[in-house]
């Protein structure tokens, strides 16, 4: 079985969450499979290790799970990009819609240098809303989106035509629905 196999057959759907219409995409099961886990980061890290990244951005909550863990291999920064009123120190902030929701998420003023190469990491693209306002909060501080990474694309959702189109960088997934 091919770990995009294996990851789809542990991914749990959940009806109806958060709002009814919606088919939640559960990764709590992929996370407590440790093997799995190391798979996965060592197929992300085959992905993204001659890419010349300055730093990774993860995106709370989820984003922050694999963003940790390939930061960590590919021994470069982990910058959080939290929702609105979480971070301590000056941040600038974007706001945007989402599959099932509005919000708005923060970068510390001083998290990345100008010119630095971001790798942006979050668990699943859906109308790619948060991956693109994680983005545009990249840009205004001066750096780069090299990357997008992502566990799950929801296809039907278009959120990688919709990347592409504004930033000119085609996201790189696992898993595709
Ligand atoms: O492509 P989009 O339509 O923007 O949707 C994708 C986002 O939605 C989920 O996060 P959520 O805001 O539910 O937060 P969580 O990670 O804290 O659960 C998911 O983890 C992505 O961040
Ligand atoms: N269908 C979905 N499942 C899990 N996370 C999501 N974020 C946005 N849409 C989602």
């Amino acid at each position: 079985m091919s770990i995009s196999e294996k990851v789809k057959s542990v991914i749990r759907d959940v009806p109806d969450f958060p709002k009814p219409g919606i088919l939640f995409k559960d990764i709590t099961p992929v996370l407590a499979n440790t093997s799995l886990v190391h798979e996965i980061v060592q197929e992300l890290v085959k992905d993204f290790k001659s890419g010349g990244y300055d730093a990774i951005i993860g995106i709370e909550s989820r984003g922050f799970i694999f963003g940790s863990l390939l930061a960590y291999e590919l021994e470069i920064p982990f910058i959080p990009v939290r929702k609105a009123g979480k971070l301590p120190f000056h941040t600038i902030s974007e706001s945007y819609n989402l599959e099932y929701g509005k919000a708005t998420i923060e970068i510390h003023q001083d998290a990345l240098k100008p010119g630095s190469r971001v790798l942006i990491h979050d668990d699943l693209l859906a109308t790619g809303g948060t991956a693109a306002a994680a983005a545009r909060l990249v840009h205004k501080l001066g750096a780069e989106t090299a990357a997008f990474s992502f566990l799950i694309n929801l296809s039907f959702l278009k959120g990688d035509n919709i990347l592409f189109d504004e930033f000119g960088v085609k996201p790189n997934y696992l898993i595709s629905y």
